[in-house]
């Protein structure tokens, strides 16, 4: 049970970081902000926190006449942090290490999954997992790291959109929108290389106006990008050479992979586009050309395109692409914490996981989805599954 005070905190702190997500740089906003949470962190005794806070505070251009109470909360906090620590008692947030392992030794090329499992191929459950040893419940057959994950609108302010640790005391903003925050400058780099620098502009108005399948649709075409060196004329030679029916992440050497290789198997993921009747279609049309027009008004690409119509040509067709992807292949992420998974900070993220993709459903299902704290996701047995048999999971 959160102390109603502790509760009260922790939503001001959601606060100040969205007040702080929509200053401007070095503003005088933004350092009263970082102030305030100095000051939240201290009387949650989170006294490292509060001394970051109090640097960031500084940094930006925290007003002179309120110094004297910044240095005294430093002081304060730096005696407290030297008392916990020579009692030993310093509040530490160890990082969980996450020990849990397949229950069977893995492929030789694909760690993630039990050597056990295979892809098959029917006409009426397209791709599908089945084993090749009876399954007992309560085995690890698969452990996989997400293709790309999206925070949560309602965690926005909580947790890193590059990583998604759990920062709400120390995220830092990104400069360019006032949706993404990070846990670190390290991630903020990062985010920008893989694909922020593409939705940087866009990202808000599509948390606006589409679900967040199309946001994370946005992402996987931004990673698409950046993946072949920000060149679309590259992306599309490669495209245009790919024989999508060869792509198989259960027999692809992921040791030796590529990122082409693995953007390969999210490529692949199934769209359900000729299942579409002509109005569905007629939907997903409208938002691609929502995407397409505010892409190329607020980004990078707009210039390229202009010059390159088959570049443009080429985004409008995967961006349709990934909606469809992105809305039959997303997974949510859920934090096993005992706010319990329907609490809306339970669901921290969405994410994209190509091998676990290829899980059909069923409403009686003999597997289920575990998140992990570092978004990788497990898939265990929960009822017995015969050697040959098909491995199912609720997409519910
Ligand atoms: C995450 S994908 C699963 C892999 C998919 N079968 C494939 O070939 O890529 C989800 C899609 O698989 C199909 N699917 C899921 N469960 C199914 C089932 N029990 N029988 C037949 N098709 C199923 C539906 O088209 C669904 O949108």
């Amino acid at each position: 049970m959160v102390h109603p005070k502790e509760k009260r905190y922790i939503e001001a702190m959601k606060l100040y970081n969205e007040c702080i997500a929509f200053s401007a740089k070095g503003s005088e906003e933004r350092s009263l902000a970082y102030g305030n949470r100095s000051f939240i962190c201290l009387k949650m005794e989170r006294f490292e926190d509060c001394l970051q806070n109090i640097r960031l505070a500084r940094e930006s251009n925290y007003p002179k006449h309120l110094n004297e109470k910044l240095n005294q909360r430093e002081k304060e906090a730096k005696q407290a942090l030297s008392k916990a620590r020579n009692q030993n008692v310093t509040k530490v947030n160890p990082e969980v290490v996450e020990t849990l392992q397949l229950s069977y030794p893995a492929h030789e090329n694909a760690p993630q999954l039990a050597n056990c499992l295979a892809l098959g191929r029917s006409d009426q459950y397209g791709r599908h997992v089945v084993t090749n040893r009876k399954l007992k419940v309560g085995d690890v057959v698969m452990i996989e790291k997400p293709f790309v994950t999206v925070t949560m609108d309602t965690c926005q302010y909580v947790r890193c959109d590059f990583c998604q640790a759990e920062r709400l005391f120390t995220l830092i903003p990104c400069e360019g929108c006032t949706v993404a925050m990070y846990c670190s400058e390290e991630c903020i780099s990062k985010a920008y290389g893989k694909y922020h620098r593409y939705e940087c502009g866009v990202l808000r108005d599509m948390w606006t106006v589409l679900d967040r399948s199309g946001v994370i649709a946005l992402r996987m075409i931004a990673i698409a990008i950046a993946t072949f060196d920000n060149d679309l004329e590259k992306l599309k030679d490669h495209l245009d050479a790919l024989d999508e029916s060869k792509v198989d992440g259960f027999t692809m050497d992921w040791k030796k992979a590529t990122p082409q290789d693995v953007f390969n198997t999210a490529h692949v993921l199934c769209t359900n586009q000729e299942r579409r009747n002509i109005k569905e279609l007629a939907l997903r049309t409208f938002f691609t050309v929502v995407m397409h027009n505010d892409l190329l008004e607020c980004t990078e690409l707009g210039p390229v395109c202009e010059a390159n119509p088959t570049a443009s040509k080429l985004l409008l067709d995967l961006i349709l692409r990934y909606l469809q992807i992105a809305e039959c292949n997303h997974k949510l992420l859920i934090c096993n914490s005992d706010n319990g998974p329907k609490s809306d900070n339970a669901r921290f993220a969405i994410g994209c996981y190509p091998l676990i993709n290829m899980l059909n459903h069923s409403c009686a299902p003999n597997v289920s989805r575990l998140t992990l704290p570092d978004g990788r996701c497990a898939i265990f047995v929960i009822h017995p599954v015969a050697k040959g048999g098909q491995l199912f999971e609720s997409y519910k």
